[in-house]
């Protein structure tokens, strides 16, 4: 569908449904810099096409009639192995931002992952009942960066996710063919009073704000100014994984960023068995770009992944009806999971991890029960 085509009248079935909704509401320019990628947007496609190559192997007999999609992420009890990814500037989509979705995620029973970038202050993100995570940008300004480092203590977060990818932002064409500025109601407060960006490119903002050397030292000295179990997003590399593994971190997400960052870079689904296999259990691995489907998720688990992260779709029910909206795509996506777990056989999360699959690039040979 293209923009302003007619909103299809029966309800959602899929999370690409719902991008399509979220697509005719929105304008253009807002509509690419959610879906939109980097350079040609090579790994933006290929995210969804690996995860069509990826074959499970249901088991069965297995007695399943429905199957229990609970677990832990990060030790945080969830109702699914899914999280909402850290997204920048909510309120480009819908005026109620960021709250709405932290309490549609809290009533999911699934952990929010608020931003460094986030367009509310951050305790307006800490939900009664919710689980909140905190994603950090390593800043230039160092003193905010450890601000931003308490305030998530204080707050009770569950997680300190440094997000290791964006040194700078990737070059992202469509924004630059939009002029695309991130609008002064959707500012990220929470940085200091001259860091909002008021009427910049977002990857003006970006270059002003983040610190491009981030390196393995300043990850030493995130392990040791906080307790919050750390964790690691953006990584690809099996090396990478193992270091940060031996410097402390708790989790790892593997992720190209959906897409948004190395235009080339392998698809997180791709990369995830050699990290599995080079950490193994050694701490929780998360990973996102591109999941769209319970099917998707369910190819993440048996690939080795504890859960997933899930970026865009949030932010499309959002646009499409606020927090019902959230709660609606949220909803499909655990019930759709429930569905593939039971006809694969799987009556619960442990289980789904050690299905077979068989694919192009991503094999691994399923484990005996
Ligand atoms: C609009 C938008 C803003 C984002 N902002 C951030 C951010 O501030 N920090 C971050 O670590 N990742 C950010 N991401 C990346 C997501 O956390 C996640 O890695 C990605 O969206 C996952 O891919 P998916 O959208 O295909 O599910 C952003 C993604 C989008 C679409
Ligand atoms: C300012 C950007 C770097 C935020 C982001 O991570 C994204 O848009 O993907």
């Amino acid at each position: 569908m293209t923009a302003g085509t007619a909103v299809p009248a029966t309800d959602p079935l899929t999370l690409d449904d719902v991008e399509d909704r979220a697509r005719a509401l929105l304008a253009p320019e807002v509509y690419d810099f959610v879906a939109g990628g980097s350079g040609g947007e090579a790994t933006l496609r290929a995210n969804r096409a690996a995860f069509d190559r990826c074959h499970l192997v249901p088991r069965v007999l297995s007695g399943v009639d429905t199957a229990d999609t609970t677990t832990t992420l990060l030790g945080v009890p969830a109702s699914m192995p899914v999280a909402v990814a850290p997204m920048a500037f909510h309120a480009v989509v819908h005026p109620d931002g960021e709250p709405a979705v932290s309490r549609a995620a809290a009533a999911a029973g699934l952990p929010f992952t608020a931003a460094t970038l986030a367009g509310c202050p951050l305790d307006e993100l800490s939900v009664p009942g919710g689980a909140l995570f905190f994603q950090l940008y390593w800043l230039r300004d160092r003193d905010r960066t450890a601000w931003l480092i308490d305030e998530a203590e204080r707050l009770g977060a569950r997680a300190l996710m440094l997000t290791v990818d964006v040194p700078f932002m990737g070059r992202r064409l469509r924004d630059l063919r939009n002029g695309f500025a991130v609008p002064a109601h959707a500012a990220p407060v929470n940085l200091s009073d001259t860091q909002r960006g008021g009427g910049q490119s977002v990857g003006a903002h970006a270059a002003s704000v983040i610190d491009p050397t981030l390196s393995w030292s300043d990850l030493e000295w995130v392990r040791r100014r906080t307790r919050l179990p750390l964790v690691l997003k953006g990584v690809l590399d099996p090396a990478d994984a193992r270091r940060a593994v031996d410097l402390g971190a708790d989790g790892l997400v593997v992720s190209n960023h959906g897409g948004r960052q190395l235009d080339g870079a392998v698809p997180s689904i791709l990369a995830l068995p050699a990290i599995r296999d080079a950490i193994g259990d050694a701490c929780e691995i998360l990973l996102d770009s591109g999941v769209r489907s319970g099917t998707d998720v369910l190819r993440a688990l048996a690939l080795g992944a504890h859960g997933v992260l899930l970026g865009r779709p949030v932010l499309w029910g959002l646009a499409v009806d606020g927090e019902t909206g959230v709660t609606a795509v949220l909803d499909l996506l655990r019930a759709e999971l429930a569905t593939s777990m039971a006809l694969a056989g799987a009556p619960h999360v442990a289980a789904a991890r050690r299905l077979g699959v068989r694919g192009a690039s991503a094999t691994r040979v399923r484990e005996e029960r």
